[in-house]
């Protein structure tokens, strides 16, 4: 259990069962990941960043005024990212610290036009991050697979790029599984991202979009009408619109809920204001993610442990919360079934315990 991040207002035991409790992860970003360790690493190589090579000054780098500040400074640390290498260490360091959390199965959201455009080779820039999967899954029994995403912000000359090399069989992946769509959402319609969705989806990709953390519910139905998302990264907007919740309710649509996130970027001003209770109340599938954790300070299990605060869990609520992300994962049935049952077995043995 990491002490820092341990919330008073949960039981410690219910922390001890969090951190042992399998789980998967839905929504959470390659370089928003690197830890630390991997960003001052990076940065005492690469002298001429403006990044902070000392892990204590990233906590005050790492303190956000709002949506805008949180892409520049993640920008800043996209930029430490210069070779295939850089790549390959990133992607393997960030399963090992998923594995340490229990996490059997990550849905790893990477956005290859911001390594491309600085001059990574796109054709090594696959096999890095195909090599640390690999190696990941073989060396901590961590699962990845990747989400590509469009960042929105930086045009439709991104979003080309990003749907070629999502749907150009000698470059994509092996491990991915769907297309996203991130950045900043004020002054970035999502109907415009429409065709390149349509020929992700037409090569077999799944549609999860970005959509409702900084602005309204209207972005979530766009998403949902215009990109066809099969589940929505945040929706946190939907709240404010009692039709679009019926509609993530009836339709099975899952939200991807971050709820740190929310706070360090100022979409939400207080943990206790955060629509989460809302989701569950109307029915909506509700899975738990970490975004971004080591920029906003937190973990997985932190953000079970928030959950379990907002909505007044014990372990089998906690064991239910799990099991959305994995009923709401691209895994194929047996898949879930492994890890459902898994985290069945762990929740009886620690009641009977
Ligand atoms: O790479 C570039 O050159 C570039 C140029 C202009 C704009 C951008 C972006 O906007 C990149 C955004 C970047 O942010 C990632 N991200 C991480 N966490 C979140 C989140 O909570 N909400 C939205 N986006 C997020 C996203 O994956 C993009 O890679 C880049
Ligand atoms: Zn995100």
């Amino acid at each position: 259990m990491t002490e820092h991040l341990v919330d008073p207002d949960v039981p410690r035991d219910l922390h001890a069962f969090i951190a042992g409790l399998p789980k998967a992860e839905l929504h959470v970003h390659h370089v928003g990941s690197a830890s630390p360790r991997i960003v001052s690493e990076l940065a005492a190589r690469h002298a001429d960043s403006k990044v902070p090579t000392d892990p204590e000054a990233l906590v005050d780098y790492f303190t956000f005024t709002d949506f805008a500040h949180f892409i520049d400074v993640y920008l800043s640390v996209v930029d430490l990212i210069r070779t295939p290498e850089d790549v390959r260490l990133l992607t393997y360091e960030v399963a090992r610290d998923m594995a340490r959390q229990q996490v059997r199965y990550a849905e790893l959201t990477i956005t290859p036009f911001s390594s491309t455009r600085r001059g990574i080779d796109e054709g090594a820039f696959m096999d890095a991050i195909e090599d640390a999967r690999k190696a990941a899954e073989a060396e901590f029994g961590t699962v990845l697979r990747w989400c590509f995403d469009i960042p929105g912000e930086a045009g439709l000359e991104s979003a080309e790029e990003t749907a070629r090399l999502a749907t150009d069989d000698r470059l994509r992946p092996e491990g991915l599984v769907s297309f996203g769509l991130g950045g900043p959402e004020i002054g970035v319609a999502r109907p415009q991202f429409k065709p390149y969705f349509d020929r992700a989806i037409a090569a077999g990709l799944h549609s999860v979009p970005h959509a409702g953390e900084t602005t309204g519910p209207q972005t979530v139905w766009d998403a949902l009408i215009d990109l066809r998302a099969e589940r929505i990264g945040h929706g946190t907007s939907s709240a404010q619109d009692p039709k679009l919740l019926a509609h993530l309710a009836e339709r099975r649509i899952p939200l991807e809920v971050c709820p740190t996130s929310n706070i360090a970027t100022r979409a939400v001003r207080t943990l206790d204001e955060h629509p989460i209770k809302e989701f569950v109340r109307a029915g909506v599938p509700v899975t738990i993610n970490s975004d971004d954790p080591p920029m906003f300070g937190t973990d997985l299990n932190n953000e079970y442990a928030v959950a379990a605060r907002l909505l007044g869990l014990d372990e089998r609520g906690l064991a239910d919360l799990a099991k959305n992300g994995v009923e709401a994962s691209f895994l194929d049935a047996p898949g879930k079934a492994r890890i459902a049952d898994e985290i069945d077995t762990y929740t009886a043995a620690w009641l009977a315990s």
